[in-house]
């Protein structure tokens, strides 16, 4: 049978504050993603993009939440439409937009599995809560609501909580952790692979053990890849860049090791800003990693 996929377009940038990533699914469009996969004989679907609604940007969160209600309304959509994508038996592919949209894919897919797995391929935890946030911008927070700490209002979406196990979670690039996160990682237990295990064992190494891992523990995996996981010289139109990150190459790999694995159930791809691009390059490139990571071979 034909996979089936259907795209979700995201133009969120209310989880952060600096704009141009809400113009992310375009630019990733732009970049030639349906032709890419239709090219490995799938079948796409292409839904558009979600509607975002305005928030007074100035109107700033005394509780550490920026464009809490905005975020979260957003969120509540994307969850539903992913659900929805779920039931028809296809794969979600979301695009954003700033990575508080995990919130709602993850929350759309969890309930469709008993234990989903989770690969963060970020140079962040984003596990942050409003407590611990330096800056109170939530993409620095979605994982941690996808355990089930934070605001009530994003944690209850989907009508239940929490969506993933720590234990499910695999933290691939990460390289920039804020104080309670790095606490709330030891206290959980959350597999993490920094750089510092990349360079140490390579990622082959990393992708074998992050994936047996989960093939073990879960009974599906949803991949959130945010492009700042990669180094700012392969993926510069971000807007929280890190420098010493993942490249291009180790990013194939761990792309093509995630398709013969077979363990991926959903994907999105975030943080694409095409103000900060370089001639569209990171979304050129988060189109390169989707083709690996739904088969794309050169022989
Ligand atoms: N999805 C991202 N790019 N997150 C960056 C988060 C940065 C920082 N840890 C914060 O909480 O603000
Ligand atoms: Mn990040
Ligand atoms: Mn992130």
């Amino acid at each position: 049978m034909k996979k089936s996929i259907a795209i979700i377009g995201v133009p969120m940038d209310l989880g952060q504050m600096r704009r141009g990533v809400d113009m992310g699914p375009s630019a990733i469009r732009y970049a030639g993603v349906v032709e890419r996969l239709e090219n490995l004989n799938l079948e796409i679907e292409d839904l558009g993009d979600i509607e975002i609604g305005s928030a007074d940007r100035n109107a700033n969160s005394e509780n550490n939440l920026k464009n809490l209600k905005a975020v979260a309304d957003a969120n509540v959509l994307l969850a539903s439409k992913v659900d929805g994508v779920f039931r028809e038996g296809k794969f979600p592919l979301i695009f954003g937009g700033d990575h508080s949209i995990a919130i709602g894919s993850i929350a759309g897919v969890a309930k469709h599995f008993n234990n989903l797995g989770v690969i963060w391929y970020d140079a962040h935890g984003d596990l942050n809560t409003a407590e611990t946030s330096p800056s109170g911008n939530i993409h620095g927070m979605s994982l941690a609501v996808s355990l089930g700490l934070g605001d009530q209002s994003l944690t209850s979406i989907g009508g239940y909580a929490p969506k993933i196990k720590p234990e499910n979670i695999v933290i691939i690039g990460a390289r920039s952790l804020d104080e309670g996160e790095r606490k709330l990682i030891k206290e959980k237990g959350i597999k993490v692979y920094t750089m510092h295990e990349i360079d140490r064992l390579g990622m082959t190494a990393v992708m074998d053990e992050a994936i047996h891992y989960l093939k073990e523990r879960t009974d599906g995996v949803h991949l959130s890849l945010d492009l700042d996981g990669l180094d700012p010289h392969d993926a510069p139109g971000v807007g929280t860049p890190v420098n010493g990150g993942i490249s291009y190459r180790e990013s194939h790999l761990a792309m093509e090791m995630l398709e013969e694995s077979k363990l991926i159930t959903s994907a999105e791809f975030v943080e694409v800003n095409p103000i900060l691009d370089e001639r569209n390059k990171t979304a050129e490139v988060a189109v390169a990693l989707m083709g690996s990571l739904f088969g794309e071979k050169l022989l």
